[in-house]
């Protein structure tokens, strides 16, 4: 008889750079998985010491202030991950063990963004030092799947490219038998997902907010032009509609990043004028692994689809 595992025995693992991109970008997954019952881990590779500070409030914890933005994004991460229903979470290497690298564009006008001689900045890390914290994690939690992404981190930010770098570069390593056997006992993620936003959703929900007399939320996309970041519906291979429960949790999730999402900014602007249930769809690439069974569009609707 084939013993398949039941969710208890299923675990998802999600690697990513700052407090908030979980959310953001697997929130209803997250949220859905953890009230299945299945394992799910996040590791955080930075605090977000860096980001912007959208709370005027707390803007003396900014990184050329006080630099107190990391250990109140700890608590903001806290807070959403009780959201989310999720209870596993790791910095990677530890709390602070890795700085957030910060942007050149910050929106503010001060560019925080460490150079390259910042040792302490997670773009700059040694590969192998920093995947050798993920592979511990690998072999300890040993999940089926595995979640970060694409090649370019989504939209370009320094960190997020480390983060996949990191997480490709640990899963093989895992793998091995012979490395590093004080890291744990090998273990093999079956299959790799890269998170991704659908073109053709973002292209519906353009319409929808244009229709709706929308012209400032992605001021400047045309609904009928190109879709910067998005992934063409052939390129997709799972996606999870979460349901309304999760949406609502990962807009609560989201919302308790404070810091750095306002309810009256573009995240929230699509389900403020076409509903939330938008953000309880999450869509995914397949970058290790076969695809399981799939519905009439062609994608999974699981994660653990064919394990
Ligand atoms: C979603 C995400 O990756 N946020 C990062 C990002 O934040 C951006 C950054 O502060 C930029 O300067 C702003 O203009 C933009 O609006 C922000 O989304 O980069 C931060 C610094 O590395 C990081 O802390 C934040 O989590
Ligand atoms: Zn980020």
């Amino acid at each position: 008889m084939t013993v398949t595992p039941s969710t208890h025995d299923q675990r998802l693992l999600l690697v990513h750079a700052h407090p908030d991109d979980e959310s953001i970008g697997q929130g209803a997954t997250m949220a859905r998985y953890a009230a299945q019952g299945r394992g799910v881990t996040l590791v955080t590779c930075t605090a977000g010491e860096m980001g912007e500070i959208l709370v005027p409030e707390l803007e003396h914890l900014a990184a050329d202030r006080t630099d107190g933005l990391g250990e109140h994004r700890r608590g903001e991460l806290a807070d959403a991950m009780a959201e989310l229903g999720v209870t596993d979470h790791r910095f990677l290497g530890g709390f602070g063990r890795y700085r957030d690298s910060g942007m050149k564009w910050h929106a503010d006008g001060h560019a925080i963004a460490a150079d390259e001689t910042d040792e302490r900045a997670f773009a700059n890390a040694d590969l192998t030092e920093a995947a050798d914290h993920l592979v511990a994690v690998l072999r300890e939690v040993r999940p089926q799947v595995l979640v970060t992404y694409d090649q370019f981190g989504g939209y370009g930010h320094p960190d997020h490219i480390q983060a996949h770098r990191v997480a490709m570069y640990a899963s093989q390593l895992a793998a091995v038998p012979s490395y590093r056997r004080d890291l744990g006992e090998a273990h093999e993620v079956a299959k790799i997902y890269w998170g991704a936003m659908s073109q053709s959703r973002m292209r519906e929900g353009l319409r929808r907010l244009r229709a709706a007399g929308d012209t400032t939320t992605f001021e400047g996309m045309d609904p009928e032009g190109p879709i910067p970041m998005a992934s063409p519906d052939e390129d997709l291979a799972a996606v999870v509609d979460a349901g309304p429960e999760a949406a609502e949790a990962k807009m609560a999730a989201m919302r308790a990043h404070a810091t750095q999402i306002t309810v009256d900014g573009p995240f929230f602007a699509l389900s403020n004028n076409i509903g939330n249930e938008i953000w309880g769809v999450e869509h995914y690439r397949l970058a290790k692994g076969t695809q399981g069974p799939v519905g009439p569009d062609g994608l999974e609707t699981d994660l653990f689809a064919g394990l």
